[in-house]
């Protein structure tokens, strides 16, 4: 049955984890779909892993369109979810609301977008609309030329307060889910037990999140160059690619991943 936005918040509600990947094409997505992946992210990692930049600075929406109709032409069961890349929703909610009604076309049933108190208005305006919202926050990539690097955020006292109250505020102007991206666990664990509706899923923020995603050629150990701490290889003791998925479900569902290994 169709993973929808409800869905996702009971799961998070009830304690059962929610296992995310990133997916760009159609083969992919038959393989995450066929084994239980109850989300599938069109990031705008994309400009890394499909097109080979340095950032996802880069990214447009069209690209995203793009990938997001690959993907949603082979899932049955998964929710998808489409980034809103850097271009084309920080001017206005206006303009973020055309760029979501441009995923949600090509078949995103929900957009993410980067950031916390400047994006509390447009994140009400797209709710208001009908567009299912994503939060963001923590180490937030297309920032990375003001953050100075991909760094794990949340680190100081005052720091730790303001990613508290931006998942709160993010909460209050009504997204579903938040992704808390390299922050360190302790801190998204108080995040996940301070939240009510909205369900957290951390990508080197711990175990104690609803759930996790992680950029699927990381997970499959085929993205070269340097990996980040909270990337594990899942192809490790598996024969295929359908197995090593399978395999990175049921560690999020168990919450044997992440261990502190893969957290900060
Ligand atoms: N393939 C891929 N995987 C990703 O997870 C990813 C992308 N691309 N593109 C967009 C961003 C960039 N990301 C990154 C990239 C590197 C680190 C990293 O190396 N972090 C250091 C932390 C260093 C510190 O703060 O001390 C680490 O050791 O993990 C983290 C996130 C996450 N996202
Ligand atoms: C890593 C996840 C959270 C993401 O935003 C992406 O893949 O673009
Ligand atoms: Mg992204």
């Amino acid at each position: 049955m169709q993973i929808t936005t409800s869905t996702l918040q009971n799961m998070a509600k009830q304690g059962q984890k929610i296992a995310m990947l990133t997916c760009y094409d159609a083969t992919f997505s038959s393989v995450l779909d066929e084994a239980g992946v109850d989300v599938m992210l069109i990031g705008d990692s994309l400009g890394m892993v499909m097109q080979g930049h340095t950032s996802t600075i880069p990214v447009t929406l069209e690209e995203v369109a793009y990938h997001t109709r690959c993907v949603a032409r082979k899932a049955t069961r998964s929710l998808i979810l489409a980034d809103l890349p850097f271009g084309a929703y920080l001017e206005s909610p206006q303009q973020a609301m055309a760029s979501s009604v441009t995923l949600m076309s090509a078949g995103a049933h929900m957009v993410k977008l980067e950031g916390g108190e400047h994006m509390l208005e447009t994140v009400r305006f797209l709710v208001a609309r009908g567009v299912p919202v994503c939060g963001h926050i923590g180490l937030t990539p297309q920032s990375v030329n003001t953050l100075g690097g991909y760094k794990v955020q949340g680190k100081t006292d005052a720091a730790a307060e303001r990613l508290k109250a931006e998942a709160l505020a993010l909460e209050a102007a009504g997204v579903s889910m938040i992704v808390l991206e390299a922050v360190p666990a302790k801190l998204a664990a108080e995040i996940t037990a301070s939240l009510t509706t909205a369900a957290t899923i951390g990508i080197g923020a711990g175990v104690d999140c609803h759930g996790q995603v992680l950029v699927l050629q990381d997970m499959l150990d085929i993205y070269p160059g340097k990996k980040a701490r909270f990337v594990k290889n899942f192809m490790k003791g598996q024969s295929s690619i359908q197995a090593a998925v399978k395999a990175y479900v049921n560690a999020v569902k168990d919450a044997s991943f992440p261990t502190a290994e893969n957290s900060f």
